[in-house]
């Protein structure tokens, strides 16, 4: 592992990867890569998850097209440097920030959307120009070997590499010293992440987990509240990390939200749910059998059946759960979807915020105010309203937890800043050496008033300003020069 962060590490220094034309190929690469193996792509993730490739490249592949196409469209722009505000001081100099790559970034992946969450990174570390191991999960091991086939073959092996292997393997890797790492999976994986960056002050992205709440408000058009949801929870059999956790509402909604997830359920994967190309089966026996242990002395509303064989869990709902019972004390992370009833929106604030902060909150309800009110009085890692999921599609928005759910955001510009130290330049010149004596030694009344006068006076405001600012400036420093030398 040495020996590799070390090369890669030595060809990021001579400068190969920082040039907007690298950037640029290497990605129109990395879109070649998606387009022309989409076929092995998509026939590892379905491989990995018993996913279908309709759904395969709706959830995945898009959004890695769409992220690569927006760095294309916009790298020019990010990477240039941005001229900021001056004051009086400084305002013959120039004093801008560039955003420069950071390094060598590692990035580690989780298995339920095994190409997009290690690729989307990917994407935003070869745009701010850094070097990249990737780590892809070892529980989807058909895309993490994919991955490790294809990646060599289009972009530079130099700069670029997979490594693959479990907890060892990972171990190992995170003795090594990074520039940032970028970790999606579970919490307690990720403090061993953190403790690791810190021997080396490596800042780290933590992608994260928890339990995203739904609140539903009795104002709301309850069949397509429903239908919304039980889309985002039985995607990916309930294995997504921002998939709604449970439900808080009014005890009088529960036996309708009930009867119209249960409608909607057959209306997407009909009356035979095994048969369907569009539902998922459970990542492996531990987390089949951690979450059939989940459904232990509750209420079924509905679903419940399972088979171990072949790791069905069908899509259950259950009611009247006790937040005290185990299904409300984890991230549930597969196709069960607990009920919990509440009086009314102030029980429900309390209830999120009794809590770790969550990955998402979802909110549903007609009235504006109780949205705006529900979002200022609670905090989460990203907010939709009146959907689920969707936010992850955004990439203008920057996505990421807050508290127990991560730290950090990536997605779009937000990965490009991610990946990049945004470094404050200020250039002058040796000239104008008589106004710098305000700043020297022996300090005096007079300096410190002519101090505050230069500093305190922020201007940004047009031409004529500018041209004012100018005029006063040198009058200034012809001024301080004289009374300095006179003093
Ligand atoms: N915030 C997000 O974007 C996001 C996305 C997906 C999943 N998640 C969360 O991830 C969790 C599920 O993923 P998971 O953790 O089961 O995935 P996982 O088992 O694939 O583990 C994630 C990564 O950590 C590595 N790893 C595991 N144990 C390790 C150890 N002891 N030391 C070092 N590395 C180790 C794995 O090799 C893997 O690459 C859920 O909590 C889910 O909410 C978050
Ligand atoms: C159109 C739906 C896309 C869904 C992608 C969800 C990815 C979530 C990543 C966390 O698990």
């Amino acid at each position: 592992m040495e020996s590799l962060v070390q090369q890669l590490r030595q060809t990021f220094r001579s400068g190969r990867s920082r040039p907007l034309r690298f950037r640029l190929q290497q990605l129109q690469a990395l879109r070649r890569m998606v387009q022309e193996r989409e076929k092995d792509i998509l026939s590892a993730i379905a491989a990995d998850l018993c996913k279908s490739e309709f759904n395969a490249y709706s959830q995945e592949v898009i959004t890695v097209l769409g992220e690569i196409d927006l760095m294309l469209g916009n790298l020019h722009e990010w990477v240039t440097a941005k001229p900021v505000k001056k004051n009086l001081l400084t305002m013959m100099d120039e004093a801008y920030i560039q955003p420069e790559p950071l390094g060598v970034i590692l990035i580690i992946g989780a298995w339920n959307y095994p190409f997009v969450l290690t690729m989307q990174p990917l994407v935003g570390a070869i745009a701010a120009g850094n070097a990249v191991i990737i780590k892809p999960s070892e529980l989807s091991e058909n895309t993490a070997k994919i991955l490790a086939k294809l990646l060599p073959q289009y972009l530079d092996q130099d700069l670029y590499a997979v490594v693959n292997g479990g907890v060892e393997e990972t171990t190992k890797l995170l003795e090594q010293r990074f520039d940032h790492i970028l970790y999606t999976g579970n919490t307690a994986v990720g403090k061993i992440v953190m403790e690791a960056a810190a021997k080396y002050l490596t800042p780290v992205t933590l992608e994260l987990g928890g339990k995203s709440p739904c609140y539903i408000d009795e104002d709301c058009d309850l069949g397509v509240v429903c239908r919304r949801i039980t889309w985002g929870k039985y995607m990916n059999c309930g294995q997504t990390c921002i998939a709604p956790d449970y439900i808080l509402c009014e005890a009088s909604l529960q036996s309708q939200i009930v009867q119209k997830i249960k409608e909607t359920v057959k209306e997407f994967y009909g009356e035979n749910i095994k048969e369907s190309p569009d539902y998922e089966r459970i990542i492996n026996l531990r987390h089949f059998k951690r979450i059939q242990s989940l459904l232990e002395g509750q209420k079924i509303a509905f679903g419940g059946e399972t088979d171990e064989a072949t790791r069905y869990i069908a899509p259950t709902v259950l009611t009247d759960v006790d937040p005290e019972t185990r299904v409300m004390q984890e991230e549930i992370f597969g196709p069960v979807l607990p009920i919990v009833p509440v009086k009314n929106a102030d029980e429900a604030i309390n209830f999120i915020n009794k809590r770790e902060k969550p990955l998402a909150l979802y909110i549903f309800s007609h009235n504006n105010k109780l949205i705006k009110r529900m979002i200022d009085e609670t905090s989460s890692g990203g907010v939709t309203v009146n959907d689920v999921i969707m936010h992850f599609t955004l990439n203008s928005l920057p996505f990421g937890g807050v508290g127990s759910s991560g730290m950090g955001a990536y997605h779009g510009k937000h990965s490009f800043d991610t990946f990049s130290h945004q470094r404050p330049c200020l250039l002058k010149s040796l000239k104008r050496e008589g106004a710098n004596k305000l700043r020297y030694p022996p300090n005096s009344q007079s300096k410190v008033d002519w101090a505050k006068f230069f500093v305190l006076k922020q201007f940004n405001k047009g031409k004529l300003g500018l041209l004012l600012l100018t005029f006063l400036g040198v009058v200034a420093a012809v001024i301080i020069k004289f009374t300095l030398e006179c003093a």
